[in-house]
């Protein structure tokens, strides 16, 4: 399985966005539209060996996470467009507003959609016996970088990137790892490591 876990810092937690404006209103859930695209589709096929999650840190409820399981979810659920992917999120977060309190226990949206208040550092505690990996640049080059053959997960920061306290919460427990000299988008990165894994057989 590969595993992306997505922290959107400012993503709006309700639907009091437009779908007209995006990128404008909704704290950049445009972005994490993307970057699930980037995720789980091929030309005229899904990555059924994926699974994302995204914690969403914008107002006004903090945090709400969703993952998507791609062994779960229908492809016709996550189409590839920007507005249809927007759609999916604002029904998780419909959904969501039901959840209360700092539970990490997970509502079913759709099939392989759920929504949850966890916060970033639940979700990397959910994922500690995965091999884990922050994406940033700095890090060591990932064309070095031995994969093992299973259970690999990949953490990103959105436009405005992991902090110096959450890198500093990962050291020691996730590999600091670079797809390049620059700072790229994170579907663009998100794009690299699925198509880089592909080319070096880790499934
Ligand atoms: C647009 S970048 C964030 C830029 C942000 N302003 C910063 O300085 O961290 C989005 C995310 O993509 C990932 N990323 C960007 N460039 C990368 C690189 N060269 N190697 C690995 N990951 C990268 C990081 O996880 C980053 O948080």
């Amino acid at each position: 399985m590969r595993v992306f876990i997505v922290k959107a810092n400012e993503a709006h937690t309700d639907y009091d966005f437009s779908l007209k404006d995006l990128p404008g209103t909704s704290g950049r859930i445009d972005l994490i539209c993307r970057a699930l695209n980037s995720a789980f589709h091929l030309s005229h096929s899904f990555r059924k060996n994926v699974r994302v999650y995204v914690t969403l840190l914008g107002p006004p409820s903090p945090p709400k996470t969703i993952r998507f399981e791609g062994p779960k979810l229908r492809p016709k659920i996550l189409n590839p467009d920007e507005l249809s992917i927007a759609k999916v999120i604002i029904k998780a977060l419909n959904a969501g507003k039901n959840l209360k309190g700092s539970s990490t226990k997970e509502l079913e949206v759709l099939p392989g959609v759920y929504v949850s208040n966890m916060t970033f550092e639940d979700v990397i505690r959910k994922n500690i016996r995965m091999n884990l990996y922050v994406l940033e640049e700095g890090g060591a080059d990932i064309m070095k970088v031995k994969f093992p053959r299973n259970n690999v997960a990949f953490i990103l920061g959105d436009h405005i990137g992991l902090s110096e306290e959450d890198l500093k919460t990962l050291e020691g427990i996730a590999k600091k790892i670079s797809i390049g000299p620059k700072a790229y988008l994170t579907s663009h990165v998100i794009s690299y490591v699925n198509i880089h894994l592909d080319r070096i057989g880790v499934p």
